[in-house]
């Protein structure tokens, strides 16, 4: 994949998914610098993987072509005002931060023209599985935006999104996605367990049977609605349990999670939006 020097800002989960793919997909480690506010977390990234670590931001981004901003939202806003005073215009900002808007990130770094790019990524991304959605500024080049998409498109899926808005959704579905897969995942191993089956046995069964659900409707033509009637024998087990789910209005459940998880994105940006110096 192309090289350049690639910043983090934050080494907590979240960086530590798209380090470890890159990583494993041919990106240079000596090229990933790493700035964290705690010693300890720096040196379990190190024991990972031989990224080059700092204590202190600036220093961190010195000669970076890109920089991306992996610290929590709250911290977003002082972490971008520190690092304006060494912006350099040729320089690519990414941030992963949920919810938190382009024009607050371009405000807090003091140029109006700055490039930046606002990715969601997941946690999958560990394993060369993630899926991100991406949207940039009016100020990105094209090769810069080839630059993010590839970084992104490194450890997995990466698309862009035609409205800054629709991070929200993205940030609700797959941002927070793999912990509701996580979910049920515990939910079915929980289940297997009540019905008799060893821990072992169910835990393997129930992340085997979502692993092999994910992995056929990617390779299939056909929807996930079809995969699902050709499981569903009539009058059949399948039918039982799905009567279950039907009748605890799963998909209602999902819609309220998936909408509260965007209100929560847009609460952000609002709250943390708002200046502090
Ligand atoms: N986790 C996920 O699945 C996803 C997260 N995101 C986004 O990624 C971002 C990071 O999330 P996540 O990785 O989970 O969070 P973490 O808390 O795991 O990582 C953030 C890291 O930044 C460090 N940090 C705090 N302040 C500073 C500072 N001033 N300078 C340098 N480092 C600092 C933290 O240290 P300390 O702990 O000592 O404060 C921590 O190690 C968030 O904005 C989140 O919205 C996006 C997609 C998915
Ligand atoms: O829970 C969060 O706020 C972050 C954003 C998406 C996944 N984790």
């Amino acid at each position: 994949m192309k090289q350049c020097t690639l910043a983090f800002i934050g080494g907590g989960n979240m960086a530590r998914s798209l380090i470890g793919g890159l990583i494993t997909n041919g990106f240079a480690a000596d090229n990933i610098h790493v700035a964290d506010s705690s010693n300890e977390t720096l040196q379990t990234l190190t024991n990972l993987y031989p990224v080059r670590t700092f204590t202190d931001n600036t220093a961190a981004i010195a000669d970076a072509e890109v920089v991306i901003l992996a610290v929590k939202p709250q911290q977003l806003q002082a972490v971008t005002r520190q690092l304006s005073a060494n912006w350099s215009k040729d320089k690519l900002l990414i941030s992963i931060a949920a919810g938190i808007r382009l024009d607050d990130i371009s405000r807090w770094l003091g140029q109006e023209q700055a490039a930046i790019v606002r990715a969601m990524p997941n946690t999958p991304s560990l394993v060369q599985a993630g899926a991100t959605a991406l949207c940039a500024n009016d100020h990105v080049e094209t090769e810069q935006h080839e630059l993010a998409e590839s970084i992104l498109r490194a450890v997995g899926l990466a698309l862009w999104v035609k409205h800054e808005q629709q991070m929200d959704a993205v940030t609700a579905l797959s941002g927070s996605g793999p912990a509701y897969l996580f979910l049920v995942m515990e939910a079915m191993q929980t289940a297997g367990m009540e019905l008799g089956l060893p821990e072992e046995t169910a835990r393997l069964l129930a992340l085997e049977t979502a692993f092999g659900a994910s992995k056929m409707a990617l390779e299939s033509d056909e929807s996930a609605c079809v995969l699902r009637q050709r499981v569903t024998s009539p009058g059949g087990t399948t039918e039982r349990a799905l009567d279950e789910f039907e009748k605890g209005d799963l998909r209602g459940l999902f819609s309220k999670a998936l909408t509260a998880a965007a209100s929560r994105a847009d609460e952000l940006a609002t709250q943390l939006g708002q200046d502090h110096e």
